[in-house]
């Protein structure tokens, strides 16, 4: 069966992530995953990688056999430093006065999974976003605008944070949580495996 034709399921509580599969014509089911989001890791891509599976992996051991599971991860990197979600208004200041004034990198990982096979891919993008210096006092007007709490680095680069983007090198979509590109590729090569593998 094309993948187009399987149940999808989205297992993350992004409602960016789903808008984005929504934006290639997609479907999905909604299932957030609860897992734990911490990890020794310190490599960004595989970070991100290792979450992204553990996501999609979590609910695709409750889907249908055949359901397409879809989980990412996203993060942003400053100096080789990991950030995730600021846990409260100061953490997300910190964040934006480490992050204004200079480039950093966002990496995303997906994972794709089919509920009970072992076909798979997983990857990781990586896009660099060059932040325009901020004054202190929009710093602190970010952060009232209560846009940074559910977001990787403490902004959105989709919302009103959009202003102090100079410059992106990579996919924008990578940076708002699911890199449709690679997605793209990655599903294209799961495709090729299941047909060479029902041919056969
Ligand atoms: C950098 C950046 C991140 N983000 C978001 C994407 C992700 O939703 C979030 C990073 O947190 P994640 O842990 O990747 O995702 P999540 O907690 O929102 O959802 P789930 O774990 O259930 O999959 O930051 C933006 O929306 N815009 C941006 O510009």
């Amino acid at each position: 069966m094309r993948l187009g034709e399987r149940r999808i399921v989205l297992a993350s509580a992004s409602p960016r992530r789903l808008d984005l599969l929504r934006q290639l014509g997609l479907c999905p089911g909604v299932q957030p995953s609860e897992v734990d989001e911490s990890s020794s890791e310190r490599d960004p891509a595989r970070f991100v990688q290792e979450l992204a599976r553990r996501k999609a992996g979590c609910v695709a051991a409750t889907e249908a056999a055949g359901t397409l599971v879809i989980g990412a991860d996203t993060v942003v990197v400053r100096d080789g430093a990991i950030l995730g979600k600021p846990k409260d208004r100061a953490a997300a200041a910190e964040m934006l006065r480490s992050l204004q004034g200079r480039a950093h990198e966002v990496y995303t990982g997906v994972a794709l999974l089919l509920a009970g096979e072992t076909k798979e891919r997983v990857f990781a993008a990586e896009t660099q976003v060059f932040v325009a210096p901020m004054t202190e006092d929009e710093i602190q007007a970010y952060v009232d605008s209560g846009e940074p709490l559910d977001k990787a680095g403490a902004y959105g680069i989709q919302g009103r944070f959009a202003c102090y983007i100079e410059k992106i090198e990579g996919e924008y979509s990578n940076v708002v949580g699911l890199p449709l590109g690679a997605l793209r590729k990655a599903w294209k090569a799961l495709e090729e495996q299941n047909e060479a593998n029902s041919e056969s």
